[in-house]
């Protein structure tokens, strides 16, 4: 079994619905166990900023799913929950990224890991802390990166 830290965003329709809906569908693949559940997180759009807030949360799971194949399923949970690819970086029911895969390095067409902009973004970083603050990517203590963005675009949601 693997430890896997995945990301999940949602910035249309009931966001409270489709991140419990996509736990819950996280939580029944085969082989896959959730650790543990981040908080949920209110947050500025990162990349294309005409949008409304996020919500996000991060996950740890226990896996026996290759890289490749926990792709395909979150796509395909992606897909049952409406996720549709309108603008890159654009609105969506919900998006969800593999961030870490154990301590695998690779760079293929479909799958970067670990993923290449998690130290940009405040709405990973946040909710990565709640699981291991103790996180080490690339041989950088993620607590390191948390300095370098603005912690105030990811407010705690109540
Ligand atoms: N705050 C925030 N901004 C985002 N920009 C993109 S793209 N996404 C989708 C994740 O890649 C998000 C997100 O989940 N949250």
């Amino acid at each position: 079994m693997n430890n896997v830290y995945l990301s999940l965003g949602t910035n249309i329709g009931d966001r409270e619905k489709y991140l419990n809906d996509a736990i819950d569908l996280i939580s029944e693949l085969e082989n896959t166990k959730i650790v543990k559940i981040s908080k949920v997180y209110e947050t500025k759009p990162w990349g294309y900023t005409n949008q409304e807030n996020f919500l996000n949360l991060c996950l740890k799971i226990n896996t026996g799913l290759s890289p490749h194949e926990l792709l395909n399923k979150c796509q395909e949970i992606e897909k049952i929950l409406k996720r549709e690819r309108i603008i890159r970086w654009g609105p969506r029911t919900i998006d969800i990224d593999i961030l870490i895969y154990d301590d695998i390095i690779c760079n293929g067409e479909n799958l970067t890991l670990p993923h290449p902009r998690i130290q940009e973004r405040a709405f990973v970083l946040v909710p990565l802390m709640d699981l291991n603050e103790n996180l080490v990517v690339k041989n950088k203590r993620v607590k390191e990166w948390l300095k370098l963005v603005d912690v105030e675009e990811v407010k705690e949601y109540i």
